[in-house]
């Protein structure tokens, strides 16, 4: 019987059997940015450690930097976290890409970026969405801040081995159903705990048409459907994504791109468990909870708990819907919104962008709504800015920021206030999330998010849209 990637790339970085039964498993890549690193760099202070490859650790700031006015944070915290990530690349030699060089940004729009991310490789960072780098079919997981410790010291961390589920899409998506409208129906189809012990691989024609961003942002969101990690086999579309990125040796490129292409799941690979969906039953999808797998089309009803099937479930749909304060039963079409909010590493990168400027020319945001375009990397911006893209989303009445995490996680000035609620291209609905203790977040793709800013409340950005020409996922 054959391999999947996973087993593939697990038994190519298995360093040896640890006593507790673990597998000391090598780690190709560690990210790091300032908010999981500070206390692992304060404890190889502690020890007297060094890190043992710094040419394989590489730092970006993210969460904490403001949108406007970056490099002056206000919150005295964040400049402290934004000066130790500064002193602790320095002390320890690891490459880091700050607010000055040109290519900050979120972690995981950068490690691609920057040609870090490779397939077949391991990927570890202090942050849960670096499944996000599993597009390139490396197996990429979040780790803590002791993990953290123990990456830096030895490049190696201790892991107990998941099981395998493939998940394969197959059949012809419709105009306006995007790659976060497949991996929120994932999410919604198979729970956010389904894929507890699991590592995801997204198989099928739908993973192969889509670019390498849309298949980053289904990898991001392997995430809220419980997984560890997710990851899509490398193929053609892997190797001219890297193809000459700063990080990529080309030396030797086509061996290189070889070695990568034989890491691709073997076509009798053992897989735990298989499940398949019709790509046909994916509809621009939207949350109405507090969970990413509380999702509906946008052309469904808000649950009713009087119809839930088990006391848990109408308990949890209870929950969710005092907290969003929406009324069960009802068209989550039409629900108002205050703030739009388009970025983030799910939803954040140039394809992002060029998609919803195509349809943004010549309409305008709602006047009661706020909405931001934010960046997710210095680069993204450049290029945004070259095509004239933040001139079309500023046109229509969005703001453009400066790049980082901003209103996905507001650990930053941007922030809910009180109960608004906020269309969001991000990939967390939970209570609070977005900076406010009361704030609500309808997930969705960036096109919907646009169709919701300019309606001033969720639509169809089908209905908004001429959206007929729409490239498939
Ligand atoms: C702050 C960080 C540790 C966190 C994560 O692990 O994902 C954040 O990026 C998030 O999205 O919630
Ligand atoms: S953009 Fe959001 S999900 Fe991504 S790393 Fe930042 S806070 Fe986490």
């Amino acid at each position: 019987m054959g391999k999947s990637l996973y087993q593939k790339v697990w038994d190519t970085h298995s360093v040896g059997k640890l006593a507790d039964g673990r597998t000391q498993l090598f780690i190709g890549t560690h990210l790091i940015h300032e908010v999981t690193s500070p206390q692992a760099f304060g404890m190889m202070r502690d020890l007297g450690l060094k890190v043992k490859y710094p040419r394989r650790t590489f730092a970006t700031i993210d969460h904490i930097v403001p949108t406007i006015n970056q490099d002056a944070p206000q919150d005295p915290l964040a400049a402290e976290m934004m000066q130790a990530l500064r002193e602790n690349a320095d002390d320890f030699g690891v490459t880091y890409f700050d607010l000055a060089s040109g290519k900050q940004g979120i972690v995981h729009v950068v490690g691609p970026e920057q040609g870090i991310t490779q397939p077949g490789t391991t990927i570890a960072c202090g942050d849960s969405h670096t499944a996000t780098h599993g597009a390139f079919g490396a197996i990429a997981f979040g780790i803590g801040t002791t993990q953290v410790r123990d990456v830096l010291a030895t490049q190696t961390m201790a892991m107990e081995p998941l099981k395998v589920r493939r998940i394969e899409v197959n059949g012809d998506l419709g105009p306006g159903v995007y790659a976060k409208d497949v991996t929120l129906h994932i999410i919604r189809l198979l729970g956010a705990k389904g894929g507890i012990g699991y590592a995801y691989e997204y198989a099928g024609d739908v993973f192969d048409r889509m670019t390498m961003e849309e298949r980053m942002t289904v990898c991001n969101m392997a995430i809220e459907g419980g997984a560890r990690c997710g990851y899509v086999n490398p193929d053609h579309k892997t190797v001219e994504y890297l193809r000459g990125r700063p990080y990529v040796d080309m030396s030797d490129f086509d061996a290189t791109a070889a070695r990568w292409l034989s890491y691709a799941s073997d076509a009798d690979a053992h897989y735990d468990d298989i499940v398949k969906i019709d790509a046909a039953d994916i509809e621009p999808t939207v949350t109405w909870g507090i969970s990413p797998d509380h999702g509906i089309s946008v052309s469904e009803n808000i649950p009713d708990p009087a119809t839930a099937s088990t006391p848990e479930e109408k308990a949890s749909v209870e929950e969710a819907l005092a907290y969003m304060k929406l009324p069960a039963g009802t068209p989550i079409k039409g629900v108002k919104i205050d703030v739009a909010f388009i970025g983030s590493c799910t939803n954040g990168r140039i394809s992002d962008f060029r998609e919803v400027a195509r349809y943004l020319k010549g309409k305008k945001v709602a006047a009661n709504v706020q909405a931001i375009a934010v960046p997710g990397s210095q680069i993204v911006d450049h290029q945004c800015r070259q095509e004239g893209i933040h001139t079309i989303f500023e046109e229509a009445g969005f703001e453009w920021r400066g790049a980082g995490c901003s209103m996905c996680l507001a650990m930053n000035p941007d922030k809910l206030v009180g109960d608004q609620v906020c269309a969001s291209s991000s990939n967390r609905n939970f209570k609070g999330r977005q900076g406010s203790p009361t704030g609500r977040t309808i997930l969705m793709s960036p096109v919907m998010v646009a169709a919701a800013a300019i309606n001033g409340g969720v639509a169809d950005a089908r209905e908004v849209f001429d959206l007929s020409s729409t490239a498939a996922a």
